[in-house]
C-alpha cells in the first residue's frame, strides 16, 4: 500500500512539474485537480492546490508588489512606496485612456471602403493587419448594426465584405465561406474559422480489452505524457497535452493499450449504444460477429493491422464498395450497421487546410449523392424484425447542412426508418430549416458538433437504429477504416463502455419501402444534390428545375439569426440569391453565361501564415 501511495505521489510530482513547463490547455482549464481525484487517490490534492496557487504569481502586478515589499523591508522611505504606487495607478490609468481613446478613434474611422478602394487593393498584396482590423471592426458593427453602420450602407454592403475579407485572410474559396455565413452569424462564423486555425487536443481511446484508463494513465504518466481524462462523457477517453515521447510509438501503444483518435469520432460508437447486458450476456452466448467493410485495398492493411494490434478477435474484414454490400451479405441480413460516411471533411479544416480552397458545391453534391446511396444500403442491410432491433448510425466530419441533414431526411423519406435520439447530452441541434428547405421535424434528434464550441472535430451523428436485445451481427460499413472496428468490438465486449444513451435514432420500422411522404413539401435539397436523373436509390428521380424567376431567400448573414446559431426562415427574397444559384445551374447546364468576375488576387499561404 505504501509504495502504492509513494508511487502515486511521485507521479503526481511528475505531472504537476509537467504542468509547469507546458502551455495552457486547451480543453480543460484548471483540471489538475480533476484530473488526479479521476486516475489517483486524493491524497496529494494539497500539492495540486499548491501547484495551482504558485502558477498564478507571476503576473506584473505580482512582480510590482514584490518590489515594493523588497523595498518596504530594506528599509527604504515609506514615501518612495506610496509614489511607486501612485506612479503605477497613473500608469494603468493612462494605458486605459489611451486604449478607450484608441476605441474611440476607430469606432469613429472604420468606413465601408470604396468600389475603387477594394479594386486597388485587389492588386497587390493584401495587407493583412488592416485586413484583421477590417474583420473585426466589420462584424462589431454588423453584430450593432442599426446602431453603428455607416449611413445609406446596407447589411449586405458589409456581409459581402466580411465575406471577401475572410476568404482572403484565411484562404477560403468563395464557395466554402458562402455556405458556412449561411450556418452562422458573423461573430460565431469568425470563432468557427478561427478555431479551424488551431489543431484540436490529441485523444486517446484505452483498449478496455487490454487494459483499464486509469492504469493506462498511469503508465503514461510516467512516461512523461502529460494527460487528463477526455470529460464525463466518455469512461475510456485521454487527452494528451504534451509528451516527451511519441504516443504512437509507445510500447502500450504498440501493446494495444490504446487507440489514437480524435473526441468527436468517439460519438458515433456511443450514439450506437449497444447495452451492456446485451452485448456482454448474448455475446457470451453466442459470440459477435463484426463485419469490417472498407473499399480502398491500400487502406486494408492497416486495418488488419489495427486489429490485431488491439487483439480483436472476432472481426472478418471484407473489401466492397458499401453500396454493394447487400447483395454480399444479403438485405435484412444484419442488427446494426454503423455508416462513417466518406465526406467532403469541412468539419477536420484543422487536420487538412487544403479544404478551405479545394471543395466546391460540385464536390459536396457528388460526395452527398453516394452518401445517400451508402445510407439506403445500410438501412437495406438491416432487418426490421431482428429480435435486436436494427439500427443504423450514420456520421460525417463535414458541417455541410447538404451531407447530413439533407441525406438523413432523404434516407426518412425513402425507407420506413425514423429519427429517436443520438443519446448525447452535447452538441446542437440537427437543422430543421435551412434556407429554402425544410427537413422532417426529428432532424433536430441529430447532433452537430463545432469545434468552437466543444473543442472538438466538426462532426455530425444520426442514429439509424433498431431496438437490439444481443448483438449477433454488426456490419461496420465502408468506415471502419482503423477505429470502429475494435471500438465497436470493445463496446460490444468491455463493461466499462458508455452507456444510459437512448438507444434510437433512425429506427428501421418496416423492410417495405415507403410510399412517398406528403407531409413535406415536395421541394427539398435532394433535389439541389441529385446531379443526374436517376437517384441513390436508382430511381428516375422527380428532380424540378427551378425556374430562374424563382423567388429565393436572402443570404442567411442578412437574415435575424436565431439564438442557438440557426436562421430564421425568412421571408425576404431578393434577387442576389437567384443570381447565385444561376450561376451554379450553369455550371451544371450551362443555361446562360456566368456572370464575369474579376480574378481576385490571393495572397500565398506563406505570405498569408507568416503574416498571421
Ligand atoms: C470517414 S472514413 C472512415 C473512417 C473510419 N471510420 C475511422 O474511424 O478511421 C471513410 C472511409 O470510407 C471509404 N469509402 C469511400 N467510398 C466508399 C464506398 N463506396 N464504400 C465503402 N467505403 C468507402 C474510404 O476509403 C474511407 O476509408
Amino acid at each position: 500500500m505504501v509504495a502504492i501511495a509513494a508511487k502515486k505521489k511521485k507521479n503526481v510530482e511528475n505531472f504537476i512539474a509537467k504542468k509547469t513547463k507546458k502551455e495552457e490547455a486547451p480543453v480543460v482549464k484548471n483540471t489538475k485537480k480533476n484530473k488526479i481525484d479521476d486516475i489517483l487517490s486524493g491524497d496529494d490534492s494539497e500539492q495540486i492546490d499548491e501547484f495551482e496557487t504558485e502558477s498564478g504569481s507571476s503576473s506584473d502586478d505580482s512582480e510590482d508588489d514584490n518590489q515594493l515589499k523588497d523595498d518596504f523591508l530594506a528599509g527604504k522611505n515609506i514615501e518612495l512606496s506610496s509614489k511607486a504606487i501612485d506612479d503605477k495607478r497613473a500608469r494603468q490609468q493612462k494605458e486605459a485612456d489611451d486604449e478607450l481613446k484608441l476605441n474611440i478613434q476607430e469606432e469613429t474611422e472604420f468606413r465601408l471602403p470604396t468600389k475603387e478602394e477594394l479594386e486597388l487593393e485587389a492588386l497587390g498584396p493584401p495587407d493583412l493587419p488592416s485586413l484583421q482590423r477590417r474583420i473585426k471592426e466589420n462584424i462589431r458593427i454588423l453584430s450593432k448594426f442599426r446602431t453603428l453602420k455607416q449611413e445609406g450602407a446596407s447589411r449586405k454592403d458589409y456581409t459581402d465584405l466580411l465575406k471577401t475579407d475572410l476568404s482572403t485572410y484565411y484562404g477560403y474559396n468563395e464557395f466554402l465561406i458562402g455556405m458556412l455565413s449561411e450556418m452562422f452569424r458573423p461573430v460565431e462564423l469568425l470563432e468557427l474559422i478561427e478555431a479551424f486555425e488551431n489543431p484540436r487536443p490529441m485523444c486517446i481511446r484505452t483498449n478496455t480489452l487490454k487494459t483499464r484508463r486509469r492504469d493506462l494513465a498511469d503508465v503514461l504518466l510516467n512516461r512523461g505524457v502529460n494527460l487528463d481524462p477526455l470529460g464525463k462523457w466518455s469512461k475510456v477517453g485521454l487527452i494528451i497535452y504534451e509528451s516527451q515521447v511519441p504516443i504512437g510509438a509507445t510500447p502500450e501503444y504498440m501493446a494495444g493499450h490504446y487507440m489514437l483518435q480524435s473526441a468527436s469520432s468517439f460519438l458515433p460508437v456511443m450514439a450506437l449504444a449497444p447495452q451492456e447486458k446485451e452485448k456482454i450476456v448474448d455475446m457470451a452466448a453466442a459470440p459477435g460477429l463484426v463485419f469490417a467493410n472498407e473499399m480502398k485495398k491500400q487502406r486494408l492493411h492497416s486495418l488488419s493491422a489495427n486489429i490485431s494490434r488491439m487483439g480483436v478477435t472476432n472481426t472478418i474484414v471484407i473489401n466492397y464498395d458499401g453500396r454493394e454490400l447487400t447483395k454480399v451479405l444479403g438485405v435484412n441480413s444484419c442488427d446494426r450497421v454503423l455508416l462513417d460516411a466518406p465526406c467532403s471533411g469541412t468539419g477536420v479544416i484543422s487536420k487538412d487546410e487544403s479544404v478551405k480552397s479545394s471543395k466546391s458545391i460540385e464536390e459536396i453534391q457528388k460526395c452527398a449523392h453516394l452518401q445517400q446511396q451508402l445510407i439506403l444500403a445500410a438501412i437495406d442491410l438491416v432487418d426490421a424484425n431482428s429480435k435486436t432491433g436494427g439500427y443504423v448510425v450514420y456520421s460525417t466530419c463535414s458541417i455541410m447542412v447538404m451531407e447530413n441533414e439533407a441525406v438523413v431526411d432523404y434516407a426518412l423519406k425513402k425507407r420506413n426508418v425514423k429519427l429517436v435520439s443520438c443519446g448525447l447530452d452535447f452538441g446542437e441541434e440537427g437543422f430543421v430549416n435551412f434556407r429554402q428547405y425544410r427537413f422532417h421535424p426529428s432532424l433536430d434528434k441529430t447532433r452537430r458538433i463545432y469545434p468552437h464550441k466543444l473543442n472538438m472535430d466538426g462532426f455530425f451523428v444520426a442514429k439509424y437504429a433498431c431496438q437490439v436485445h444481443s448483438d449477433t451481427v454488426m456490419v461496420l460499413m465502408e468506415p471502419v477504416f482503423n477505429t470502429w472496428i475494435f471500438i465497436a468490438t470493445l463496446d460490444l465486449f468491455c463493461s466499462t463502455l458508455e452507456k444510459n444513451y437512448e438507444n434510437v435514432n433512425l429506427k428501421k420500422v418496416s423492410n417495405t419501402n415507403p410510399i412517398p411522404r406528403s407531409d413535406v413539401p415536395s421541394e427539398t435539397i435532394e433535389q439541389d444534390l441529385n446531379l443526374n436523373d436517376t437517384d441513390a436509390d436508382g430511381q428516375k428521380s422527380n428532380k424540378r428545375q427551378r425556374d430562374d424567376d424563382e423567388p429565393q431567400e436572402t443570404e442567411d448573414l442578412n437574415e435575424t439569426p436565431l439564438d442557438n446559431g440557426k436562421k430564421k426562415p425568412s421571408s425576404k427574397l431578393t434577387e442576389k440569391k437567384t443570381t447565385s444559384k444561376t450561376n451554379v445551374k450553369d455550371n451544371e447546364n450551362e443555361v446562360s453565361p456566368p456572370k464575369k468576375r474579376k480574378k481576385r488576387v490571393f495572397p500565398s499561404r506563406e505570405e498569408v501564415s507568416k503574416a498571421r
